[in-house]
């Protein structure tokens, strides 16, 4: 079942530290900034990418050993190759002819099965790491508060869970395995080349030194634009998901040009910065190729030289011709590791950020969990800000298990963000937020959002099922409960008259349905939570009055027994709540009954007299104005 950021109440928060940055790592506290890359966080990237491996060292390091067996064999072959020449052009002596080619056989064989095994070795632990990662990272984003959610966007970070992932993997496992073959073969051929003929391999070691200052210049070129490809990646990909996942409103407003545009724009600025990357990629890679087929013309010309004197037999001359076709290979295969190392690295920053990023709200050590719960409520001297401006000040409010409290006030007043302080969404920065007694911050946060259920105006449904739907708020209801609380929910009518019933499919956020029966669904979803505390907030007030009478009626048998709080702009819905409390710039301004607060001259009444027509609607409004 797919799963989206509505599923708050359900967060698990597991125990799990996140991988930890080195001391001389600096950690980005919201994962978004671009950083400044230095050949040491190249290699701090790198390091982490292979710390990732650590629970399979083991297999790793016998791929290692089995990739380097089979590049050791290779290196042989040259040299049996010569044998093979000589015996032929040198020494004209069959037997030893067949001998040596039996014996290039048995050693393209061993060659064989070395590499197979060690290839495969390599690449299960590359794709293992992966796997873990990508569950790591999921599940850290779970831990992660909303706050971060406000201020990332989900194609950001799809985006890292696919494509950064992915850049990560070709790190692992081809370039690691490359690495090590390739300066085997690279070693192993310089030494034997110079065994073979010194002069000639002069030629070879004064191109290495120009085309190794060529490969760190170009690649700290392409890991700067690898990060700046990654990003603008993210761009289109969240400027796209923005779009079509509000298509509804884009097309109310006749915005699909608009919207085409931006995606444009922003494709534009990723196919610039990928022609840039791909500028500098392509000359990197005929540079190195023009350098090495200039060499190895010049040791063809050299090598015939040296025969035609009689210095060199034709198999050292092939033998040595191998060796530097080995080198430019490995040396080219290298210079392609630089580029994968670099992408890579960027891609890893992005991933270490958001892992590096801790949760701002988090169990205390000592937490325990609420056993038993009440369901009383209490807020002490509450002052909260999401950024500098506190939206809540001062608030004290007191409310018993079982009660029914409505929160009501003027558009802004801070009712929702009282309410999310309850499953403690965010921690207050003065004062306490309490239940049953105890301050939210000793106690567990599992504990406490398990017997939190709400419904919301914005119902957010999975795209799955009405049944899957509804038993996502007891996983492990049977069919039966399911039915007992659309029943209870007013919603087992409409459902049964669905051609699929409860199996049929909602769409994207519940589309094929109506707000009503969205709603009541929400409804179901939270009577098989079965919480002590209930939080509604606007929950009937998108309904016309049909819908709004069931949907109130559903409401009230889900209230029963619990602990309720209400936040309502149509007071007509507040009227039989045990308490009202009305808000106004962050302060509970004024509390009692209905009755009692209709009595006063206040801003309850202000409200009242606009929605009851009891007075006159211009002076209501006049008063309000001047309240602001
Ligand atoms: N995630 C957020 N980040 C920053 N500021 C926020 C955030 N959510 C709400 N605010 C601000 O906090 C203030 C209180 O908002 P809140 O949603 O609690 O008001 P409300 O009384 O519930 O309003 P309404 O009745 O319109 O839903 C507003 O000024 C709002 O702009």
């Amino acid at each position: 079942m797919a799963r989206d950021r509505s599923s708050k109440h359900e967060a698990t928060d597991t125990e799990e530290q996140p991988l930890k940055a080195s001391a001389e790592e600096s950690s980005s506290p919201d994962g978004g900034a671009e950083s400044r890359r230095s050949p040491k966080k190249l290699w701090t990237a790198l390091r982490r990418i292979f710390l990732l491996s650590r629970p399979y060292w083991g297999r790793l390091f016998g791929a290692l050993i089995l990739l380097s067996a089979g590049s050791l064999v290779a290196l042989v072959v040259p040299l049996g190759l010569r044998e093979l020449l000589n015996a032929v052009f040198e020494d004209a002596n069959r037997a030893m002819l067949d001998r040596l080619t039996l014996g290039l056989v048995v050693l393209f064989l061993i060659q064989a099965v070395v590499s197979f095994s060690g290839n495969y070795l390599l690449e299960w632990t590359g794709e293992r790491v992966v796997a873990d990662l990508r569950q790591r990272i999921y599940r850290h984003l779970h831990r992660l508060t909303l706050r971060f959610f406000s201020d990332h966007r989900t194609g950001d970070l799809t985006s890292r869970l696919t494509n950064d992932v992915g850049s990560v993997r070709s790190a692992v496992t081809q370039a690691l395995a490359d690495l090590l073959t390739q300066s085997l073969s690279l070693i192993g051929s310089v030494v034997l080349m110079v065994v073979l003929n010194w002069r000639l391999s002069v030629i070879i070691f004064v191109i290495v030194p120009v085309v190794t200052i060529a490969a760190i210049y170009f690649g700290r070129k392409i890991r700067s634009l690898a990060r700046n490809i990654q990003d603008r990646l993210a761009d289109t990909t969240a400027i796209a998901e923005e779009a079509l996942s509000s298509v509804r409103l884009v097309k109310s407003f006749a915005r699909s040009g608009y919207e085409v545009d931006r995606y444009n724009r922003a494709v534009d600025d990723l196919f610039e910065e990928s022609r840039v990357r791909v500028l500098v990629s392509a000359t990197f890679s005929s540079v190195v190729g023009l350098l090495f087929f200039s060499a190895l013309t010049a040791i063809f010309w050299y090598g015939g030289t040296e025969v035609l004197a009689g210095r060199l037999t034709t198999g050292d001359l092939v033998a040595f011709i191998f060796y530097a076709f080995n080198i430019a290979r490995s040396v080219g295969g290298m210079s392609r590791l630089y580029s994968t190392f670099n992408s890579a690295a960027g891609a890893t920053e992005r991933l270490f950020e958001l892992l590096d990023t801790e949760p701002e709200i988090q169990d205390a050590s000592d937490a325990v969990p609420l056993t038993d719960l009440r369901g009383d409520i209490t807020f002490d001297h509450v002052t909260f800000a999401y950024e500098e401006e506190p939206v809540l000040r001062d608030i004290n409010m007191e409310v018993a298990a079982g009660e029914t409290v409505a929160f009501v006030g003027p558009s802004g007043a801070g009712k929702s963000t009282a309410m999310s302080l309850i499953p403690r969404f965010y921690d207050p920065q003065e004062g306490r937020v309490m239940i049953d007694g105890q301050d939210l911050r000793d106690v567990t946060i599992q504990s406490v959002r398990s017997q939190v259920a709400s419904v919301s105006q914005d119902v957010q449904l999975f795209n799955s099922t009405i049944a899957e739907n509804i038993r996502y708020g007891r996983l492990e209801a049977t069919d039966e409960e399911v039915r007992d609380a659309a029943r209870a929910a007013n919603a087992h009518e409409f459902i049964a008259s669905l051609p699929d019933g409860y199996e049929a499919e909602v769409g994207e956020r519940g589309v094929k349905l109506s707000g009503g029966q969205r709603q009541r669904i929400a409804i179901a979803r939270a009577l098989l939570r079965d919480a002590r505390i209930l939080l509604l907030d606007e929950a009937t007030s998108s309904l016309d009055s049909a819908s709004e009478a069931l949907v109130q009626e559903a409401l009230d048998r889900l209230m029963e027994g619990r602990t309720t709080l209400i936040i309502a702009h149509r007071l007509s819905t507040v009227q039989d709540a045990d308490r009202i409390l009305v808000f106004d710039h962050g302060r509970i301004v004024q509390r009692g009954t209905h009755e009692e607060l209709f009595a006063q001259d206040g801003l309850y009444r202000d409200l009242a007299a606009l929605q009851f027509r009891n007075g006159s609607r211009e002076d209501a409004v006049e008063s309000l104005r001047e309240r602001q």
